[in-house]
């Protein structure tokens, strides 16, 4: 854990997660006129914005708008065919270790049971926080925490991609439709999840094709 971050933070009472103590340090994203092609055809021209500590932006936009080319952006996994997006304060951090992501895929290991997906997880990324024990009661699959997630449904699998959120600490969250298959209590849920993470002064930007259900959350619709 590097030194400007709390140590860790999770604690649960009467299996909802709570904060024992927190903060992330100071951060800022911006996006300054980003133009975004892909395969040569112009998706979008001219986005600027910014993120700071305890922020929330809810990513719309048609099918096709370029949410997830955003997403991609902001990872350093696909380049801005103009403009420029930086994140200022995170010192010598590197970009990959101040982000969660949370895509379409789930990316979970079939064969793993959810909770040795979740043991795996937080070996890879560090900067332990809830336990995979911890994380798995506080998204309501502390049941099926054996089976392997190939058993789980659609619902579950998404709970447990969300659950890696809490194992380890990382400062913004970048969320694809984070609410696709799951159901309602889920969805509440994730809002839970998601408002102690800016309580925190930790960030978030999720795309989504429905209300994010997130008191403050800024829409930036984007798109031609
Ligand atoms: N690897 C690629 N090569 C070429 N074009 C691509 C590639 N990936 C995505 N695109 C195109 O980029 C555009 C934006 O796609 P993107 O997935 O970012 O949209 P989105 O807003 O996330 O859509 P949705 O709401 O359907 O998830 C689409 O027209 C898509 O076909």
């Amino acid at each position: 854990m590097h030194e400007s971050c709390a140590a860790s933070l999770f604690g649960l009472r009467n299996n909802v997660l709570t904060l024992r103590h927190t903060s992330f340090p100071s951060l800022a994203l911006t996006a300054e006129t980003v133009t975004c092609r892909r395969g040569g055809r112009l998706v979008f021209e001219g986005l600027s914005f910014s993120l700071g500590n305890g922020e929330a932006i809810a990513l719309t936009g048609r099918n096709g708008a370029g949410k997830s080319s955003l997403i991609a952006m902001i990872c350093g996994r696909l380049l801005p065919a103009e403009g420029s997006l930086r994140i200022d304060g995170a010192g010598d951090v590197p970009l990959p270790e101040l982000i969660h992501l949370v895509g379409h895929r789930d990316g979970l290991k079939t064969a793993l049971s959810a909770g040795e997906n979740l043991a795996f997880a937080q070996g890879l990324l560090g900067e332990a926080a809830a336990s995979p024990e911890e994380a798995l009661t506080a998204v309501g699959l502390a049941h099926v925490a054996a089976l392997p997630v190939g058993y789980l449904s659609a619902g579950q699998r998404r709970r447990v991609a969300l659950a890696r959120l809490l194992v380890s600490r990382r400062p913004l969250w970048l969320l694809d439709e984070p609410a696709s298959a799951l159901d309602a209590s889920a969805q509440q849920m994730l809002i839970g999840l998601m408002q102690a993470h800016l309580v925190q002064g930790g960030a978030i930007i999720a795309a989504t094709h429905g209300p994010l259900g997130l008191d403050g959350a800024r829409e930036l619709r984007i798109g031609l």
